[in-house]
């Protein structure tokens, strides 16, 4: 039965969590709560330290620092009570191979007091396709939507989910979003790990964002998308050739729209990002600096900030 937990730090809660791999601090004191009826995004570029935190939580590593509890127990000691309320996906499926997916699901669901019906469940995530094909044999998707179903078959009061829809074409992708967004409502507390800022920020009613093992910002997605004076304003992009002058470029826009405090970046070799109140003038600014500098744009877009831009202007690096 979904959780109606209401103890402090939630059905999650991860405080100082260190984990340490050869002598490297892979997660660095990293806190993360989640509540019920939540989805909580746990956001971060590769070898950030998400997969190791979950599975901190999912009892399948020890913390050498920190405390973790989920559902108020400890996930290494308790292992046995948590099992039946707790549902997990790993990122490489973690699923036997020999057998056949359907069979599997099948045997998954049998363990469970009170499982959700198979076959409708099997049927919203496309699993009757390939239910008589042995798992070693599915495709990188396909594994993944049956260990999403392996998951959830059994009614766990929290989800685990790393990278739910990694290697998946985009009406699974979908099929996975509504089967989450449908667990909240039941009052599922759903922790997904990911590194795609449009997961994130479709899904998650709470994002923390994590960078070398620490969380580094954390917050409902307006929140951390409108944090600070420039995140406010649209997002001007730009493609032209390599190596214009951002400084003149900025200095430029001062001058010509004085409440900017503009900056202009060029996060990779071309690609250019103006940072300030964009109105309809800064774009004539914009077009007569490179007329005037005999640069053709290849591309000029306005667009709001994302959380791929939070996480750039935090680190000065892009999620990927
Ligand atoms: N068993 C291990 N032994 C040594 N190093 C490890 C081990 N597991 C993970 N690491 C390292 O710890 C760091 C964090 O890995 P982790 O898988 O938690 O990151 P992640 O954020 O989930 O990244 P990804 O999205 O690539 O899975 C990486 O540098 C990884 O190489």
């Amino acid at each position: 039965m979904p959780t109606t937990d209401t103890r402090p730090g939630g059905a999650v809660d991860v405080r100082g969590l260190r984990k340490t791999y050869g002598g490297r601090d892979v997660v660095d004191g990293l806190d993360l709560q989640a509540t019920a009826g939540t989805v909580t995004a746990v956001l971060g570029p590769n070898g950030a330290g998400k997969t190791t935190t979950v599975e901190c939580c999912e009892g399948l590593r020890s913390p050498d620092g920190g405390t973790v509890r989920v559902l108020g127990l400890d996930p290494v000691t308790d292992a046995a009570a948590l099992r039946p309320r707790v549902g997990v996906m790993l990122q490489d499926g973690g699923l036997p191979t020999g057998v056949r997916a359907m069979e599997m699901l099948r045997h998954v669901a049998r363990m469970y007091a009170a499982p959700r019906d198979v076959d409708g469940l099997a049927e919203r995530l496309g699993l009757p396709a390939f239910g008589r094909t042995t798992v070693r044999r599915l495709s990188g998707g396909q594994r993944q939507r049956l260990a999403l179903a392996a998951a959830v078959v059994g009614r766990p009061e929290v989800v685990f989910l790393d990278e739910p829809s990694a290697g998946m074409d985009p009406q699974s992708r979908h099929a996975v979003w509504d089967l989450v967004r449908e667990l909240r409502a039941d009052g599922v507390a759903v922790v997904l790990t990911t590194h795609l800022m449009d997961e994130a920020e479709d899904l998650a009613d709470v994002v923390h964002v994590v960078d070398h093992g620490r969380v580094i910002a954390s917050g409902n997605v307006p929140d951390l998308l409108s944090d600070g004076t420039a995140g406010r304003s649209p997002r001007l992009r730009f493609g032209a050739r390599p190596g214009l002058p951002v400084a003149v470029l900025a200095t430029h826009l001062d001058d010509a729209a004085p409440d900017g405090g503009w900056t202009v970046t060029e996060d990779e070799p071309g690609e250019y990002v103006v940072t300030g109140p964009v109105h309809p003038t800064t774009l004539t600014a914009l077009t007569t600096w490179l007329a005037r500098h005999d640069v053709l744009a290849t591309r000029i877009t306005v667009g709001r900030r994302t959380l791929e831009d939070v996480f750039l202007d935090l680190t000065g690096r892009h999620l990927r």
